[in-house]
């Protein structure tokens, strides 16, 4: 049921991505390396290049008490929240709004010496994944991040050089309900959370520059993000 231009395109991919991010670390082949550990989240990278680029895959997992995968996705989506966690952009803004769950954004990241500024262009889609039959509990939510086109925004005109990237994020909601049959409070959720990225630099960048912001803006992005979460809706209902 195509339901706007890019819903084809979007359907066929988050479906891919989703399936992609449920595999372990394990599971998708060897390759991955563990490359950095804080707590319950633990950060794998694969080693690739194309063209000489360094394009390191990225899969990222963690577990956060207290939040729904409804909420993180949110969060995470919406843009009027987006400065606040995400601290290497210098400019963002949706150039269309395609959906309610589907939005096209333009951000423009600070510039990492010596290489020069980027900026991405990429749709947008929040989506429900209805549990099947046999696992019980909440849906799984995600986002997926894709790189696309627009005729206002064409790559590589102005100081950025533009990016390519693909990401997802896959969120499932474990509730463990008070034995005593109280209403369900924060504390009996649990947020088991995978972030796959994908990101092409673009244009030529030293690998031993890209690989160290890597390492360290990652591991960064992750804490900083789901602590935002935690912290935003602490005092709020609790959105499934
Ligand atoms: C010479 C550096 C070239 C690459 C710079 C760059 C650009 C965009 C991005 C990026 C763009 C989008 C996403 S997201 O998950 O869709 C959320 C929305 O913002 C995530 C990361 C990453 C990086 C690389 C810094 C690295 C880095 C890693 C995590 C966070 C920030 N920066």
């Amino acid at each position: 049921v195509a339901q706007h231009r890019l819903w084809k395109e979007i359907d066929h991919l988050v479906k891919q991505e989703v399936s992609m991010a449920r595999l372990g670390v394990g599971e998708c082949g060897t390759g991955w390396q563990l490359f950095a550990e804080d707590g319950e989240m633990k950060m794998y990278r694969r080693e690739e290049e194309i063209d000489g680029m360094v394009v390191d895959p990225l899969k990222a997992v963690h577990v956060v008490k207290g939040i729904t995968g409804h909420e993180l996705c949110h969060y995470f989506f919406s843009p009027q929240y987006r400065y606040d966690w995400e601290t290497t952009l210098e400019t963002m803004q949706v150039v269309e709004t395609i959906a309610d769950d589907t939005l096209i954004f333009q951000q423009t990241h600070k510039r990492i010496w010596p290489a020069s500024q980027r900026d991405c262009l990429f749709w947008s889609h929040l989506r429900r994944l209805p549990n099947d039959q046999d696992t019980e509990g909440p849906d799984m939510w995600t986002v997926v991040n894709h790189s696309t086109e627009h005729t206002d925004y064409p790559a590589n005109t102005g100081k950025c050089v533009r990016i390519f990237l693909t990401v997802c994020l896959l969120c499932q909601t474990q509730v463990d309900p008070p034995k005593d049959g109280a209403p369900i409070s924060r504390d009996n959720i649990t947020c088991k959370i995978t972030y796959c990225s994908v990101v092409n630099p673009g244009g030529w960048a030293p690998a031993s520059v890209l690989r160290a912001v890597y390492k360290r803006e990652y591991p960064k992005f992750l804490k900083r993000f789901t602590s935002y979460v935690i912290n935003q809706t602490k005092n709020k209902s609790i959105m499934f």
